[in-house]
C-alpha cells in the first residue's frame, strides 16, 4: 500500500519533491508572528492588504441563466439547524474537556524538545515518520516545517469508504437570514464520510511553527527554524532519523476525543499570548558606548548623541507578519465587558440580535392572502410593500385632529426602507409651506427622524397626505415603553391653555378616561441616568430645530421613537406645519411655539421622573414635582419648572424671563461628560465588532470564492476542469479545510482548524501542507502560497468567462 502511495505521490508533486523545499529563514517575521495576539493592530491592515491580492467577484448581473450551472447541491435548502455560526459554543465545550494537556504553562525552553506527556493516549508515533522520509529517499529537509503527514498514508486500513462528497457541510457560515441562534454544530448531523486525513497533520504544523500558543489560532510562523514551543500541547519529539528533523506534537492516528485538543483554539486560549520571545523582540537593544558629535552651526557649537540622530529607519526594524489574522480584541474592549473567558469570533449576542431584530422587522410583509391586505394599495407615489406599523383596528384621532396611520414601505426609486406617515382625509390647500418642507427636510440630526418628502395621494381612496420619513426598525415609541398601560387611556393632555393654537394642538384621543390621581407613584422611577440620557438627546435635538428656525411642537411620548436601549429620536416633525398651516411660517408664531416646545420637554421630563403620565395634568403638577424633588437631584426638579412654566412667563412678554433651550446646559453640566464618554465606549465596542465581522467578511469571500471554484461540472465544455490540474488540488484542499475525519472514520469538525487555514491561505505564507485525495491514490505536497495562486488563476478564468459569456448574451 505505501510502495503504491509512493509511485502515486511521486507523480501529483506539483512543487518538485519535498526536499527541495526551501522556507526563507526570517527571524523577524517570526519574532513578529508571535505578536499575533491581540497585542499588534497591524494584522488587520496585512489582513485587509492580503485580502486586496485577490480578485473580487464581478459585479452582480442577477443573472437567472446561470442557475444551470448550479453544483448538484443547489435546490437544497439552507439547514438553519447547521449554522456553523452556532459552532464556537459548541467548539468551546469540546475544548474544555482537554485539560490534561494543558497542565504545563509555557516552560517555553526554545529550540528544546519537551518529552511527550505519559498522560496522553495518543502520543507521537514516530515510526510513521521514518517510514515517510524512507518513502521518497528525499534530502533531508532542513527545516522543521515538514510536509503535513495524513495518518493515512501510514496509519492503513483506516481509510474509510469515502460516501457522497458534498459540500454541503460548509454552506452555512453565515446562517440564512433571520434564523437565529436556535442551531447547533453540524456535529450529529454530519453523514460525511471522508478517508482518514488526519487531523493532525495541520495540529502538527500548528505546534512546529508556534512559538506563541496565541499564534496557533490565527498565525503560526512558519518560519521559525527551530522547532520552539512554549505549548505543552505541543509535545514534541524528535520525530526521525537520517538527519532529518520532523516534530510532531501529537500522533497522526488521531482519535476523536483528542482532535479539539490539537485545535489551535484550544492552545490559544489556555495561555498567555506574551512570551519571552515576544518580549525580546519589542524591546530595542542599545549601544551603551556614548557617541557624542560636534558640529558647528553659525557659530554655535551643538554636541549630541549620535545615536540619537540615526534616520528613522536605522531604528528597530518594524515588519508585518506574513499572515493574515484576526488581531483578536483590544485591551480597552475587553476589560469593558470580558463575560467570557472564550474568544469570541462572532458578534456578542446582544448586538446580534439586535441586528437580526432590525433585519427581520425589515423585511416583514403583509401575508397577501389576508384580508388586510386587499385593503393596502399595492403601490403609493414612489412606494411598494406597504406594511402598517400601528396595532390593528380603526385609525385613531391623531395628529391635528385627523386620523392618521404609519406605515413601513420600500421606495420603487432606491429599494430603501421608509416609514409612510399617512393623515388621512387631508387635502392640501396651502402650498406656502415649501419652504418649511424644505429646511425640515435638510435637518439631519441623530435625534430627529429626517422627514424625507410629503405628498398627497388618492392611492387610498380618499385625499391623504403621505409624510415619508427615515424608517428604524425595531423602535417603539417613548409612550409605548414607558408609559404602556396609559397609552390606550392617554392622559397626556394639553390642559394648559396654549393661547395660539390649541384647537390644532389636540394630542388626546381618549380625553377623560382615567384622569384619576397618579398611579404608580413613587413606584418603578427610572433611574436618573437614563432621564438625563433623555434630556441630553432631546435638547440637542431642539437646538439644532430651533436653530434652523423651526419648531417641533408635536412633542410628546407618542411622537418620540425610541431605539436600542436608549437611543431617542423625535418622530413627526413637519407634520402639524402643512396640516396646520395657519400658524406656520410667521416668525412670532416660531416664537411661540419653540416655547411651546421647552414646555413640552419640561412635561415629558416630568413624567418620565413621576414615571406616570398623570403627573403633567395640571391638578397633579405640584405633588408631582414634590416627587422629583424627593427622588432626585435638584438640577432634575430646577431644569423642570424651569420649562414647564416658561410658558407663561412668555405669555407675560417678561423678557428676562424668556427662555431657550440653550438654559438646560447649565443644569446638564457635568453630566455632559458622562453621556460623551458613554457613546465613546460604546462606539469602541461597536466598531471592535465591526472589525471582526470585517474578518469574517474575508474569510467568506475566500470561501465563496473557492465554492465557485470547486466542483464545478464542466468549463469550456471540458467536464474535467475541476478535477485536474490547479482545480484539483484546490479540491483537495478543500477536502482538507473541511472534510477531515477521525480515525474512526467521523466527521472532525473544528472551526478553528478550518479558520486557521484560510488565514493562512489568504496570506500565501509559504507553510506547506500535505493534501491527499480521497482515494488515498495521490498525494500532495503543497505550499499554501502556491495554493493561493492557483486559486486566484482559477477564480480569474472563471471570472473571465462569466465576462465574455455575458457580453454574447
Ligand atoms: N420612523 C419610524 N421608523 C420606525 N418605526 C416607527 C417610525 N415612526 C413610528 N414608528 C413605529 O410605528 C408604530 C406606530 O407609530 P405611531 O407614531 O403611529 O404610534 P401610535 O402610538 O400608533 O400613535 P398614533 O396612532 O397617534 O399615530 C410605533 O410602534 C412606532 O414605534
Amino acid at each position: 500500500m505505501q510502495q503504491q502511495q509512493q509511485n502515486n505521490s511521486n507523480s501529483s508533486f506539483r512543487n518538485g519533491p519535498p526536499g527541495q523545499v526551501q522556507v526563507p529563514p526570517s527571524q523577524e517575521v517570526s519574532a513578529v508572528s508571535g505578536d499575533a495576539m491581540g497585542t499588534n493592530g497591524d494584522q488587520y491592515f496585512n489582513a485587509t492588504f492580503n485580502a486586496m491580492g485577490i480578485q473580487d467577484f464581478p459585479p452582480f448581473r442577477g443573472s437567472a441563466r446561470r442557475s444551470n450551472l448550479a453544483g448538484p447541491g443547489a435546490g437544497k435548502p439552507f439547514n438553519a439547524s447547521s449554522a456553523m455560526d452556532q459552532m464556537p459554543d459548541d467548539f468551546a465545550a469540546l475544548n474544555l474537556a482537554v485539560g490534561p494537556l494543558h497542565n504545563k504553562q509555557g516552560s517555553g525552553n526554545a529550540g528544546e524538545f519537551e518529552p511527550k506527556s505519559p498522560g496522553l493516549p495518543h502520543s507521537s508515533s514516530t515510526s510513521s515518520f521514518a517510514s515517510y522520509a524512507s518513502m521518497f529517499g528525499q534530502t533531508p529537509i532542513t527545516t522543521s516545517v515538514g510536509p503535513q503527514i495524513p495518518s493515512s498514508v501510514f496509519g492503513g486500513g483506516q481509510g474509510q469508504a469515502v460516501s457522497s462528497a458534498t459540500s454541503a457541510n460548509s454552506s452555512s457560515l453565515f446562517g440564512p437570514p433571520g434564523a437565529p441562534s436556535n442551531g447547533r454544530a453540524p456535529t450529529g448531523g454530519t453523514s460525511i464520510s471522508a478517508p482518514v486525513f488526519g487531523p493532525a497533520s495541520q495540529q502538527q504544523s500548528a505546534a512546529v511553527s508556534s512559538s506563541n500558543p496565541a499564534t496557533q489560532m490565527f498565525a503560526p510562523s512558519p518560519q521559525s527554524l527551530a522547532p520552539v514551543s512554549s505549548n505543552p500541547a505541543s509535545q514534541m519529539v524528535p520525530a526521525s532519523t537520517n538527519g532529518l528533523v520532523f516534530s510532531s506534537s501529537i500522533s497522526p492516528i488521531h482519535s476523536p476525543g483528542i482532535s479539539p485538543s490539537g485545535s489551535p483554539l484550544a492552545a490559544r486560549r489556555m495561555q498567555s499570548p506574551i512570551t519571552p520571545a515576544l518580549r525580546q523582540a519589542t524591546i530595542p537593544h542599545k549601544s551603551a558606548s556614548s557617541n557624542l558629535v560636534q558640529e558647528s552651526v553659525g557659530g554655535t557649537t551643538y554636541f549630541y548623541n549620535a545615536e540619537e540622530f540615526k534616520p528613522q529607519n536605522e531604528g528597530p526594524s518594524l515588519t508585518l507578519p506574513a499572515f493574515c489574522a484576526y488581531s483578536g480584541m483590544p485591551s480597552h474592549v475587553i476589560h469593558l465587558r470580558m463575560k467570557t473567558a472564550l474568544p469570541q469570533y462572532f458578534a456578542p449576542d446582544e448586538l446580534k440580535m439586535d441586528a437580526l431584530n432590525r433585519h427581520v422587522l425589515s423585511m416583514v410583509q403583509v401575508d397577501p392572502s389576508s384580508p388586510s391586505a386587499a385593503d393596502l394599495p399595492s403601490e403609493v407615489d414612489n412606494y411598494q410593500n406597504l406594511c402598517p406599523l400601528e396595532r390593528p383596528g380603526p385609525p385613531r384621532p391623531s395628529m391635528g385632529n385627523l386620523p392618521s396611520t404609519t406605515y413601513k414601505a420600500v421606495s420603487t426609486k432606491d429599494g430603501v426602507h421608509y416609514c409612510l406617515r399617512r393623515i388621512h382625509g387631508f387635502r392640501l390647500a396651502n402650498t406656502k409651506v415649501n419652504a418649511i418642507m424644505e429646511s425640515w427636510k435638510k435637518l439631519y440630526h441623530p435625534n430627529v427622524v429626517t422627514l424625507k418628502e410629503v405628498f398627497t395621494t388618492k392611492a387610498f381612496n380618499d385625499n391623504s397626505i403621505v409624510f415619508v420619513y427615515d424608517y428604524h426598525p425595531g423602535a417603539e415609541t417613548l409612550m409605548s415603553h414607558h408609559f404602556a398601560s396609559h397609552s390606550h387611556m392617554n392622559g397626556y393632555n394639553h390642559h394648559h391653555h396654549h393661547h395660539h393654537h390649541h384647537h390644532h394642538h389636540h394630542f388626546s384621543r381618549d380625553h377623560g378616561k382615567n384622569s384619576s390621581s397618579p398611579r404608580n407613584m413613587n413606584n418603578n422611577l427610572l433611574p436618573e441616568s437614563l432621564i438625563w440620557t433623555y434630556i441630553v438627546q432631546l435638547s440637542s435635538a431642539l437646538r439644532a430645530i430651533h436653530a434652523a428656525g423651526l419648531a417641533a411642537r408635536s412633542l410628546e411620548p407618542s411622537r418620540i421613537i425610541l431605539s436600542g436601549k436608549a437611543r431617542i429620536r423625535i418622530n413627526c416633525v413637519g407634520i402639524l406645519d402643512i396640516i396646520t398651516p395657519e400658524n406656520s411660517g410667521s416668525t412670532s408664531n416660531v416664537a411661540a411655539f419653540k416655547q411651546d416646545d421647552l414646555t413640552a420637554l419640561g412635561r415629558i421630563i416630568l413624567a418620565l421622573a413621576c414615571n406616570n403620565l398623570m403627573s403633567v395634568q395640571r391638578d397633579n403638577i405640584q405633588s408631582a414635582i414634590d416627587i422629583v424633588q424627593r427622588n432626585y437631584s435638584p438640577d432634575l426638579k430646577n431644569l423642570i419648572c424651569l420649562f414647564i412654566f416658561c410658558h407663561y412667563s412668555y405669555l407675560l412678554q417678561n423678557p428676562n424671563r424668556i427662555r431657550n433651550i440653550n438654559d438646560v446646559m447649565p443644569m446638564i453640566g457635568a453630566r455632559f461628560f458622562t453621556q460623551l464618554d458613554t457613546a465613546q465606549l460604546r462606539s469602541d465596542v461597536v466598531e471592535h465588532e465591526l472589525a471582526k465581522e470585517i474578518e469574517n467578511g474575508r474569510l467568506f469571500r475566500i470561501m465563496v470564492k473557492l465554492g465557485s471554484i470547486n466542483e464545478r461540472p464542466e468549463y469550456h465544455s471540458e467536464p474535467s476542469w475541476a478535477e485536474t490540474g490547479d482545480r484539483f488540488m484546490l479540491k483537495l484542499f478543500r477536502d482538507y479545510l473541511f472534510h477531515q475525519v477521525d480515525e474512526n472514520g467521523a466527521a472532525w469538525v473544528d472551526m478553528a482548524h478550518i479558520i486557521q487555514c484560510l488565514n493562512k491561505f489568504d496570506a500565501g505564507v509559504p507553510e506547506k501542507l500535505c493534501l491527499v485525495s480521497r482515494d488515498e491514490s495521490s498525494m500532495l505536497v503543497v505550499s499554501y502560497s502556491e495554493l493561493k495562486r492557483c486559486f486566484q488563476s482559477c477564480f480569474q478564468e472563471l471570472v473571465a468567462q462569466a465576462n465574455q459569456t455575458s457580453s454574447f448574451s
